[in-house]
């Protein structure tokens, strides 16, 4: 693929630092022609393929081929991709209500109810992703940003598709990249990833948007990827003595260790917990909790 050759800097005014990680700098870019502010993600291109630093193009290439086959309102779209001598600019769509990670250390945990709305969201995004046959396999509430953080209902915001994968039919696809707390035993032991491995992060992040734990969390890595190889987690009461059944039977019917037996995107927006009762269901209940009483 060849990106625009011009100088990112004719066209947009280079702003402040939004973040960084392994990629590079992620950084507010202002449009010169319309005033417009966007997202400009700075990806160092290593010269050649022995150079430790910076990304091969061809992993850049995939990030934008991957992101201009995903436009959805739950997933950052991509505007335009810049190239100079060692360096790719992706110029994203701005979000800046922040990362969801910020968001609910801030408030410890959530009500369900939010974390319901959150879930929503990033269900359908991410049902949208698979539907086209890509995995994002770094989901992880750093990756999860909100559209603007001071609005009643956040729009929710998947970004970062730098390890996604776009599965060809058939195709065996292996990674193991992914950051140890929200990655799925499949990754751990190298076998072939699918879709599913993203639903495992979703239990994850999930069960941390509800107790402000992480369920598999050791002292260090080891400990970490030893606890989710083993299925090592519960819902210590003091921290879910307050969560419905209907979430903790959510996150269980993600935390398997067969991938296929995990609820996919689709059937997780109509699970009970996140898909409303209708009022004719509800009155049911009501009506059967009635009964009980008298
Ligand atoms: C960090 C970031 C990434 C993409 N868009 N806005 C902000």
């Amino acid at each position: 693929a060849v990106f625009k050759p011009e100088n990112v800097e004719d066209f947009y005014e280079i702003g402040e630092v939004l973040g960084s990680g392994h990629f590079g700098q992620v950084r507010q870019v202002r449009e010169r022609a319309t005033g417009t502010c966007w997202a400009g993600k700075f990806l160092k291109i290593r010269k050649n393929t022995c150079s430790r630093l910076g990304l091969d193009r061809s992993c850049v290439e995939k990030e934008v081929e991957i992101l201009q086959a995903v436009q959805h309102p739950n997933i950052v779209t991509l505007k335009d991709v810049f190239e100079s001598r060692a360096e790719v600019v992706l110029v994203l769509e701005l979000v800046s209500g922040g990362e969801l990670f910020d968001f609910i250390a801030a408030k410890e945990n959530l009500l369900e109810s939010e974390a319901i709305e959150f879930m929503k969201q990033i269900l359908e995004g991410l049902s949208f992703m698979h539907s086209k046959n890509i995995g994002h396999f770094d989901l992880k509430p750093e990756n999860i940003m909100l559209s603007d953080k001071v609005a009643a209902q956040p729009n929710i915001k998947l970004i970062d598709f730098g390890l996604a994968h776009h599965f060809y039919q058939g195709e065996e696809y292996k990674s193991t990249s992914g950051t140890p707390q929200y990655i799925a035993p499949e990754v751990i032991n190298s076998e072939p990833l699918s879709t599913a491995a993203d639903m495992w992060s979703i239990a994850v992040i999930t069960y941390i948007l509800l107790s402000g734990l992480s369920p598999f969390q050791g002292e260090t890595d080891e400990e970490t990827l030893r606890n989710i190889s083993v299925m090592n987690y519960t819902f210590p009461p003091q921290y879910f003595n307050m969560t419905t059944s209907m979430a903790k039977d959510f996150i269980q019917k993600l935390l398997l260790k067969n991938p296929s037996e995990r609820m996919t995107a689709e059937e997780c927006l109509l699970h009970p917990w996140i898909k409303p009762m209708t009022r004719k269901q509800v009155a049911h209940r009501n009506r059967s909790s009635i009964n009980m009483k008298n």
